[in-house]
């Protein structure tokens, strides 16, 4: 006979918390989020911490190189997306890796043979005005010189004049080497009065551009998420079938912690992912494996070796795993099993393996709930589909903005390994859709806003740190009258929020 659970799967929605003691000493400022991202035994560091509970879902429309820079910017850490081919996502992390805050890739650039129409042409595509000239035109070839609005009169000169006959020619540049500084190159943008300074190597390549006007932006960001080498930290996405070419890859661009990618990891496809990596890299190579909803399955998974679990089955915005195979649970009820079953694991063996509660987030209150029922942090896909630095399209609706998002079990996201592998695999039936989110602005204001969020309601149950919190909360279920009594009622709403 199959075996019952006696409560039904609940979700964060059914949940509050019930405020504790707070002392006058805990108060928002003072609140501090850093968490462990990968398992450790009892006394030491884990070997990777992230400074904010937040990583972002291992998606196409979520997860890429830009994403994953705003994100280690705020302290969080992203996970770029695995179903593309392996060289493309190597190099989404390559990017995160020679990403230097305030140093930019030049992404308007022309030869000397071009005319000023080119140059109008690209200012008005790319809405930048300083124009690098090359030698191949490229971002990074041989410097020749620099075109701005000060170098052409449009209604003096003639379209079809060449780029070589009114550009700022090298030699009247300042510039600078590829390794200076950026309080040195901001110096140098100072001391000779100018709006942007180029960077070149020992054979005159262009490197970087540094601009006069992203100096206040880029002063540092005290928790951004940065490796020894002061670089932005990055995970990537594998899954269990192309890792012997996958995973030395990323590994190879640099990627600082892997994540096995599935909608269900009670299996022993991520065993055997597992054992290759510590077969092949030993203990350094940190991997998360998932997701899971129970206790079997995080079980499973730790004696695995996986360096964190992930949890939750058909709760994302985008999932429809749970209408088309009838798998799933409620996210809060698997989170609460699974959290058990990691102090369980802890008591018995002296190692805390961390847990993601991936999915089901709608609102900024359920990343604090999640937290409380023992998620050491959150992965996040609609939440952060929203933002400027998401990699899709920003859409004009009806007047409202909006960014598309769509899952990775979708058509439209398993379609590149069809492509890939030469048209023969089949999707046999979807596991996600593809929608729209409203547009909701940068990354770093919505991120700041919704932990001040967390922080805040963390001081309400007396708690400075995440672990103080999981032990102090007190969690109450809500009948569904109460729900409604939690929304604004009995009053007519004069502006829709
Ligand atoms: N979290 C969720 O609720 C959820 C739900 C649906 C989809 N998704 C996402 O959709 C994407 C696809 O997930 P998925 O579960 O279809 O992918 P998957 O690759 O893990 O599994 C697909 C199927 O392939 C089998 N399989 C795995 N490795 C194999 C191997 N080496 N050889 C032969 N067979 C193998 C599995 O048993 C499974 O039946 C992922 O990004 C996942 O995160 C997530």
């Amino acid at each position: 006979m199959a075996f019952y659970y006696d409560e039904p799967s609940r979700t964060f929605s059914e949940y509050l918390l019930i405020p504790g003691y707070s002392s006058s000493k805990c108060v928002p400022s003072e609140v501090d989020l850093k968490t462990p991202l990968v398992r450790f035994k009892r006394g030491e560091e884990p070997g990777i911490s992230i400074n904010i509970p937040m990583v972002s879902a291992i998606m196409q429309s979520v997860s890429d190189d830009r994403l994953a820079v705003a994100l280690a910017e705020e302290g969080g850490m992203s996970f770029i997306y695995g179903s593309q081919p392996v060289e493309e996502q190597a190099e989404m992390v390559k990017k995160v890796k020679r990403y230097r805050a305030g140093f930019v890739v030049s992404d308007s650039n022309v030869s000397p043979e071009m005319t000023l129409e080119d140059v109008l042409r690209l200012t008005e595509k790319t809405g930048h005005s300083t124009i690098a000239v090359t030698e191949d035109g490229g971002p990074n070839g041989k410097l020749l010189g620099i075109v701005t609005n000060k170098d052409y009169r449009l209604s003096r000169m003639s379209p079809d004049t060449r780029v070589k006959e009114f550009m700022t020619k090298f030699d009247d540049l300042v510039y600078a080497e590829e390794e200076t500084s950026l309080k040195e190159a901001n110096d140098i943008i100072w001391e000779h009065k100018i709006n942007c300074l180029p960077l070149v190597n020992k054979n005159r390549e262009l490197a970087y551009l540094v601009f006069r006007k992203d100096y206040d932006t880029h002063k540092k960001n005290e928790n951004e998420l940065i490796d020894n080498a002061k670089r932005y930290m990055v995970g990537a996405g594998i899954n269990t079938r192309d890792y012997e070419m996958r995973v030395p890859a990323l590994l190879e661009a640099g990627a600082d912690a892997l994540c096995i990618d599935s909608s269900e990891g009670f299996s022993e496809w991520q065993k055997i992912t597992i054992d290759y990596i510590r077969k092949h890299y030993g203990e350094r190579v940190k991997v998360g494996a998932g997701n899971v909803v129970d206790e079997e399955g995080f079980r499973f998974l730790a004696d695995a070796g996986a360096d964190f679990v992930k949890v939750g089955i058909g709760g994302g915005a985008i999932c429809i795993t749970r209408e088309q195979k009838g798998i799933g649970r409620g996210q809060a009820t698997a989170l609460i099993e699974v959290a058990k079953a990691r102090d369980a694991y802890y008591e018995e063996t002296g190692v805390y393996i961390p847990i993601c509660s991936d999915g089901g987030i709608v609102h900024d209150y359920h990343i604090t709930l999640a937290l409380a029922m023992g998620a050491d942090f959150v992965m996040l896909g609609r939440y952060f589909a929203r933002f400027d630095e998401s990699p899709t399209k920003r859409v004009n609706i009806n007047g409202s903005y909006m960014k598309e998002y769509w899952g990775e079990g979708s058509a439209r996201a398993r379609n590149w390994q069809r492509y890939d592998m030469g048209g023969e695999q089949k999707l046999s039936f979807e596991e996600g859709v593809d929608s729209l989110v409203p547009y909701a602005g940068s990354l770093k204001d919505n991120v700041n806003l919704t932990l001040s969020k967390v922080r805040s309601t963390m001081c309400n149950c007396g708690a400075l740190t995440i672990p103080e919190l999981q032990k102090k909360a007190k969690i109450t279920l809500v009948s569904s009258t109460s729900i409604v009594e939690g929304g604004a009622h009995d009053v007519t709403l004069r502006n829709h929020r």
